[in-house]
């Protein structure tokens, strides 16, 4: 049944591997109601969101590409909450996806990642210009933001550390938005991490990994068999710290996406990380 206090929700990227999880976990909330499927894939056109999902029953909600037209339409449906767009999709779309979704008064739950700092600022003050609430969110699982604190924890005592992060390799951007925040979060702690021991020479360049902020590197795999996993490994005199989190399956993230929709709503600027919101 939809109330006052019904969340409305958009999912775009709604055929993807995010995408499907996202609907069912919205399909099962009792707080939300899923009003728009977004997804450019041709193949998944006019396809029913639920189906697709595998959801037993259909949820009347076709997939299409037709972002602005969605957007007013959810928008314009009044006596509804403000609404939510939910965007999985490719970071060469989602700096304009969520440029849109503000621009409609949509508030923008975003997991997609590989956004520039660039972008992300000029996110951040068309957020806070049009005091809509926008979450920006390199990981929804919790284990990550206990791996991360962890980290920070360890990098008061540790000197030297790298990071190792293995994804699928349907995978589009490197290093992942993870392991980017992983070394931002470290690199807040005030030191330079890594003072180099000897003069190193990379006999096939990238050998050493892409070099991160403030000395901090980090090495990406692609293979397939693998889902999501991170290790943040510190090394000292006579002893290694190994920080590791895998992902078994992409159920993990849900939670995390949930509390986003419904905290958003308390928001009137960007936020970036799931931290700020637990
Ligand atoms: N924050 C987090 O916790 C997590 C973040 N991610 C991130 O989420 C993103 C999506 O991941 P994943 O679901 O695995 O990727 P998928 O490729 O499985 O899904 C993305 C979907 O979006 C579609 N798409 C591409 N461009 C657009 C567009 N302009 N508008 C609407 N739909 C579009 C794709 O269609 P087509 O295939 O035809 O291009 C595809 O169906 C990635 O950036 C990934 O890094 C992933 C897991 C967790
Ligand atoms: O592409 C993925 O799969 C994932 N992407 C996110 C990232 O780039 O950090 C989150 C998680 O690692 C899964």
């Amino acid at each position: 049944m939809t109330n006052q206090s019904t969340i409305p929700v958009i999912v775009n990227g709604a055929a993807g591997k995010m995408g499907r999880e996202v609907i069912k976990a919205v399909a099962q909330a009792e707080d939300m109601i899923l009003m728009g499927a977004l997804d450019t894939s041709p193949e998944h056109q006019g396809k029913d969101a639920g189906e697709l999902a595998g959801l037993s029953e259909p949820l009347e909600v076709p997939i299409t590409d037709q972002l602005e037209p969605m957007l007013g339409y959810v928008a314009g449906e009044r006596q509804l909450q403000p609404a939510v767009m939910v965007d999985f999709t490719h970071p060469d779309t989602v700096y304009n996806n969520v440029r849109s979704a503000i621009a409609y008064g949509i508030r923008p739950v975003v997991g997609t990642t590989g956004l520039s700092p660039e972008q992300l600022k000029e996110l951040s003050d068309f957020a806070e210009k049009a005091s809509t609430g926008c979450l920006i969110i390199p990981n929804f699982s919790i284990g990550m933001v206990l791996l991360q604190q962890a980290a920070v924890t360890a990098s008061q005592y540790f000197d030297h550390v790298e990071i190792i992060e293995l994804h699928h390799n349907q995978k589009a951007d490197a290093p992942s938005g993870t392991a980017i925040q992983t070394a931002q979060l470290l690199a807040e702690m005030g030191k330079t991490f890594n003072p180099p021991q000897v003069e190193e020479t990379e006999k096939i360049a990238g050998a050493r990994g892409s070099l991160a902020d403030e000395g901090i590197r980090i090495h990406s795999v692609r293979l397939p068999g693998l889902i999501a996993h991170q290790e943040v490994i510190f090394g000292a005199a006579g002893q290694i710290y190994t920080l590791r989190h895998d992902t078994s399956d992409r159920s993990c993230y849900m939670p995390g996406v949930l509390l986003a929709i419904r905290k958003i709503n308390q928001l009137k600027s960007l936020v970036y990380g799931l931290e700020k919101i637990l």
